[in-house]
């Protein structure tokens, strides 16, 4: 008989009705030893793992119902305050300095057809923090002021506002803003395809050679509201975050290990960095590194965060423990974990 907690782990970590086709699937696969994961439960443990699987599912249905209701409402029915936020034009967004680190080709049409990074700029404009940590310019200053005004501007809109507020990560729920649901995911995608992978790919010596997918939002700390963020990992693999201003006090980002790096009890000994956040400049981490945000002291913070994944590097970590490739076996698809005896990877691959 297996026990059901590892099983349990994974239900809270599905996001999404692809998540949930995965499980399933794995759930009922014969295992290693012939009977699926599934027939080796008791009675009880199904039961009670069917009660969960239902809720949680039900959950993300309710979820992706009222993400489309904001997409809708967003694209069709909002009238932007800075329409140019919404077209991707690298001139505009980017900081001139991050633009230095590349070559662009364009189009007759003006659209970019190819981008080369210029690793002789990267090493003048990124500063290497250690553990694969990288501080660089980013934003152009006036992206940050326009982006912060929109904010503002759906903030005081009373439809909009009732579709911004929602629980986007678990840490900072009330005030963080979706990027997919405010209509700016393909500026945010062309930013990552055209720049952030190939920047990426140098800076971490070719292990994000892809970037797939990315989860976006925009945070805000105010004095009353929320001030600070814990210590925590993020669910990306790789995680970008930018300070849109406005005018503040503290809100500094520390960082400590790794996840699994981690071999004291007290956290507080494990903290190694500490950023001050400029305007339009930028941190590039790994998700798996652990961070937080001090209290800001005065003012009002923005920053836009990107979280970024890559198919082949989600692949090779255990989706229940997030640690990467414990313990692989000669066995071509079959990874141990500490979790179970055995972490069946497949081919079909997450997000
Ligand atoms: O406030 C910040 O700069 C960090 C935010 C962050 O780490 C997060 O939202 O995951
Ligand atoms: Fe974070």
């Amino acid at each position: 008989m297996t026990s059901n907690i590892v099983i349990i782990t994974e239900i809270r970590q599905m996001n999404s009705r692809e998540d949930i086709c995965f499980l399933i699937n794995s759930l009922f696969e014969a295992g290693s030893y012939g009977a699926s994961r599934y027939e080796r439960l008791t009675n009880d443990s199904r039961r009670r793992l069917r009660q969960l699987l239902e809720m949680h599912c039900r959950s993300i249905e309710e979820a992706e119902d009222l993400s489309t209701r904001k997409s809708e409402y967003f694209s069709q029915i909002y009238q932007p305050r800075c329409p140019r936020l919404f077209k991707f034009d690298a001139d505009y967004m980017l900081d001139p300095a991050f633009l230095k680190c590349f070559k662009i080709q364009k189009q007759d049409d003006g659209q970019i057809r190819k981008v080369i990074v210029n690793t002789v700029m990267v090493q003048a404009h990124v500063e290497d923090m250690g553990n694969s940590l990288f501080s660089l310019p980013l934003i152009s200053s006036e992206f940050c002021k326009d982006l912060i005004d929109e904010i503002k501007h759906l903030q005081k809109d009373n439809d909009a506002s009732k579709y911004i507020t929602g629980k986007l990560n678990s840490m900072n729920p009330l005030t963080n803003i979706s990027i997919k649901d405010i209509g700016l995911s393909d500026v945010i995608d062309k930013f990552i395809e055209l720049f952030i992978k190939p920047i990426s790919n140098l800076l971490f010596s070719g292990v994000f050679t892809q970037l797939e997918n990315q989860h976006s939002f925009v945070v805000q700390y105010q004095i009353g509201k929320t001030v600070d963020l814990a210590l925590h990992t993020d669910n990306s693999d790789i995680t970008i975050n930018i300070c849109l201003g406005e005018e503040f006090e503290g809100g500094e980002i520390y960082f400590g290990s790794l996840r699994g790096e981690n071999k004291t009890a007290n956290i507080d000994n494990e903290i190694k960095k500490e950023y001050k956040h400029k305007l339009g400049r930028g941190l590039i981490h790994l998700g798996a590194h652990l961070h937080g945000a001090r209290k800001i002291t005065s003012g009002h913070r923005y920053g836009l965060i990107i979280w970024a994944y890559s198919k082949a590097v989600r692949s090779s970590y255990c989706p229940c423990c997030r640690h990467y490739n414990r313990i692989r076996t000669n066995t071509e698809d079959i990874a141990q974990c500490i979790c179970q005896p055995s972490f069946q990877l497949t081919t079909n691959n997450k997000k």
